[in-house]
């Protein structure tokens, strides 16, 4: 990874969409090359978030700080998948939009990594949501960017494709600026170097464990960090 990081992320405000509060008082700055995990109740705003570090949130009124850096790779809660493109044009797809040469190989590498060898060919209709969701994963392990942006991106799978899914992802990602939005306490316990509870008027800050990512699922820091968060969360907002 060459890219040097010009920019750091930082939202600080409040946002509105269509005159509603959607959240007020936000303040989150990410640290460069590290990972952040986003939680919070649903609704509370995390995707909106996203969204802004994105340049992708038309409609939503934000005043406040917003610092983004020129090019983030995101990967959306809904697949976005390309219905006509076959599983391997999808994957490829963000070198075709900008027009560059696409790698093929490192494409098929990508779905070998993501389990789906063998269904280069098939349409995205002809897979399950959690292959759907592992092609949406490939594509953005595609992109070559300094700031990662992912929201729920192995919500769908089973316990153990998530393990595996999340240990590719944080190998891959290694020294990227990601910021990771899940409603899993395990996985930010897992690979959290900096995990915060989203509210409607702020940021709950949890001290995240200080060893290597991704953790070992049953690691004692992981499991103390997933109790508190847990705690943290079950509480009425
Ligand atoms: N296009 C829209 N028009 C109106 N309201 C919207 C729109 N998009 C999102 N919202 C509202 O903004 C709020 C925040 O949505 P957002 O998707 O950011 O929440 P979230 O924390 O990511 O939720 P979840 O965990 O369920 O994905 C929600 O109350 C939602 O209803």
């Amino acid at each position: 990874m060459n890219q040097p990081l010009r920019q750091f992320l930082r939202i600080s405000g409040s946002a509105t969409i269509d005159g509603v509060t959607i959240f007020t008082d936000l303040d989150l700055t990410l640290k460069p090359r590290s990972w952040t995990c986003l939680l919070g109740a649903s609704g509370v705003g995390k995707s909106t978030v996203l969204r802004l570090f994105a340049g992708l949130a038309e409609g939503v009124c934000f005043t406040g700080d917003l610092r983004v850096p020129d090019r983030v790779a995101m990967m959306a809660q809904q697949d976005l998948l390309m219905p006509w493109l076959s599983v391997l044009d999808n994957v490829l797809l963000g070198a075709r939009l900008r027009g560059a040469r696409p790698d093929t190989d490192l494409a098929h590498d990508r779905l070998v990594q993501v389990g789906l060898a063998g269904h280069a060919d098939k349409r995205p209709s002809a897979l399950s949501g959690g292959q759907r969701q592992r092609v949406a994963l490939a594509r953005t392990l595609m992109e070559d960017r300094a700031v990662v942006l992912l929201d729920e991106p192995f919500s769908a799978l089973d316990a153990m494709t998530r393990a595996h899914m999340q240990d590719l992802t944080a190998k891959l990602l290694r020294g990227r600026t990601v910021l990771l939005v899940t409603h899993d306490p395990n996985e930010a316990a897992r690979l959290g170097e900096t995990i915060a509870i989203m509210t409607p008027t702020g940021l709950i800050d949890i001290t995240a464990p200080t060893t290597p990512i991704p953790r070992d699922l049953h690691a004692a820091d992981v499991l103390r960090t997933q109790a508190t968060l847990f705690d943290h969360l079950r509480r009425p907002a």
